[in-house]
């Protein structure tokens, strides 16, 4: 692959949290791409840093040093307002305890990224239906969270991280609150928004059967990068 094919271009991306005074490592001298149209799984053990590194390839934490490139852009150099807006326009996020708002239906928690765009109420109508349709749960989109089950809430909130289009799905653990089958369907959901939609899907999953979803994966150790190559070659 060469490095112009990639989406996302990580170089030398370090982060440490201060605690009391000290400065806990939690990413070491980290160095990825990801090239357009792939579905990485992240995994390692727990604390290992899966979920920070995660958060900064989405623009929703700071690195302390490196650049994290995505589609050419450096987030790493944005200011709050501007990495705001570049979220919106170009990331989707799926959580593992899905993050729906209770006292919105379907089809409102759906629409709400849209709210951040100047579409008219007509066509953010129409891109909620499309996501809805996607998901396949056009028939329950005036139900409030509390009336759907697990994996139905997972869905809708696929389709939210759907509906504005954007070229990169982040996944925390998905399938992470949800029976072996559940979790199956929504995996063969994420396959399909990368196969058919060509959406780049970054995944951090404790899960191998998960991970066997996804076309690479990558693991983390204490912090450092090893890949699955690097892996084979230790074994
Ligand atoms: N805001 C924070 N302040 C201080 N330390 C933090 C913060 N967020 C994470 N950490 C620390 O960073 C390390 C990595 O956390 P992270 O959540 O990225 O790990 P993880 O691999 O996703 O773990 P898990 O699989 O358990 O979710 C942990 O030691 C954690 O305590």
């Amino acid at each position: 692959m060469s490095e112009a094919s990639a989406l996302i271009r990580i170089r030398d991306l370090s982060k440490s949290y201060r605690r009391g005074g000290q400065e806990i490592p939690v990413l070491l001298d980290i160095q990825l791409d990801v090239p357009a149209g792939d579905f990485i799984a992240l995994m390692g053990p727990s604390g290992s840093g899966k979920s920070t590194l995660l958060n900064l390839i989405a623009g929703i934490d700071q690195p302390s040093s490196g650049r994290i490139e995505i589609g050419g852009i450096d987030i790493a150099t944005l200011s709050e307002a501007s990495l705001a807006n570049w979220r919106a326009a170009h990331v989707g996020f799926i959580f593992q305890f899905y993050n729906l708002l209770p006292v919105l239906t379907a089809f409102e928690n759906v629409e709400l990224p849209l709210l951040l765009t100047d579409l008219s109420a007509k066509q953010r109508r129409a891109h909620t239906l499309a996501a809805l349709e996607m998901v396949r749960l056009s028939d329950r989109m005036d139900h409030y969270p509390n009336e759907l089950s697990g994996g139905q809430q997972q869905r809708v909130a696929i389709a939210r991280a759907l509906v504005s289009d954007p070229t990169l799905i982040v996944a925390d653990e998905p399938t992470g609150d949800l029976d072996r089958v559940t979790g199956a369907e929504i995996l063969d959901l994420l396959q399909q928004l990368n196969r058919d939609l060509g959406k780049t899907i970054v995944m951090v999953t404790h899960d191998p059967k998960a991970a066997a979803r996804a076309s690479r994966m990558v693991h983390l150790e204490k912090g450092v990068l090893v890949s699955e190559d690097q892996m084979n070659a230790q074994a």
